[in-house]
């Protein structure tokens, strides 16, 4: 998707990509001590053609229509998706009714990331274990290094060239604990830069993020007892999401 040519770019042209809302991942990221491999560019709401367009605009004055066109379509690609599978967790969980009010409440940040082969004296790590604060996350890879926690404390792969969908922790606190927001990492193998895109679903600013009183009872009271409480029926609904997805990412 034009991604060595974007991150290609001069620091000081990617430097330009600066939010206003610098706590939304937005923005550009790079020269971080702790992932020094890891560099990244974020859009809010690239899935609208304007947003997309004033992007690319300010990489390159003269504008850049393909990597418009393409980051505008995988946006808008995974914001679909991402809306899918959000309709699928609200129903699964019985309060599809809540559906509406949440996607009004939300937006979304795109991602472009890239972690450069490490050299023989540096860490293999690209990003240390962390969860996502998103709603849900949906990232592609096109080189495996993507790796998640398993409950018995396993470090699992995906593969390349696959659609992953994780959640976060808004979803976690928002279905009160039934959603399980899974620890990952990137782990950088075989000597090669690796390039990602993602999209993150998260909550607007200044919206509250109300639990549906359907998902709270006496079994399980607002708050977080203990991951044990649920881990079991969020392990189901990672599985459920992985089938279907792999159904849709087929089609
Ligand atoms: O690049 C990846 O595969 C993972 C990125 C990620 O976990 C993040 O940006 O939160
Ligand atoms: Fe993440």
């Amino acid at each position: 998707m034009g991604m060595k040519e974007l991150f290609g770019l001069p620091d000081e042209t990617k430097e330009k990509n600066v939010h206003s809302k610098p706590h939304r991942k937005t923005g550009y990221l790079s020269k971080i001590e702790a992932v020094p491999l890891f560099e990244s560019l974020g859009i809010i709401n690239a899935h609208i053609l304007d947003e997309a367009r004033a992007f690319t605009d300010l990489m390159w004055p003269n504008g850049n229509p393909a990597i418009c066109r393409t980051i505008h379509s995988a946006a808008k690609m995974l914001q679909e998706l991402e809306r899918v599978v959000r309709k699928m967790i609200f129903q699964y969980l019985g309060v599809g009714d809540y559906y509406d009010s949440n996607i009004k409440n939300s937006d979304n940040v795109f991602r472009v990331l890239k972690y450069k082969a490490p050299r023989s004296d540096e860490s293999d790590i690209g990003l240390p274990p962390h969860t996502d604060k998103s709603i849900l996350t949906i990232l592609y890879q096109d080189m495996n290094g993507l790796e998640f926690l398993s409950k018995e404390g396993q470090w699992l792969q995906t593969q390349p060239g696959t659609f992953t969908v994780l959640a976060g922790e808004a979803q976690m606190a928002w279905s009160n604990g039934r959603i399980h927001a899974p620890t990952h990492r990137v782990i950088m193998r075989g000597g090669k830069d690796r390039y990602s895109y993602a999209i993150f679903a998260t909550p607007n600013d200044g919206a509250t993020v109300e639990i549906p009183k359907e998902l709270i009872d006496k079994d399980r009271p607002l708050q977080f007892r203990s991951f044990n409480t649920w881990i079991s029926s969020s392990t189901c609904m990672t599985i459920l999401i992985w089938i279907i997805l792999s159904k849709y990412t087929q089609a």
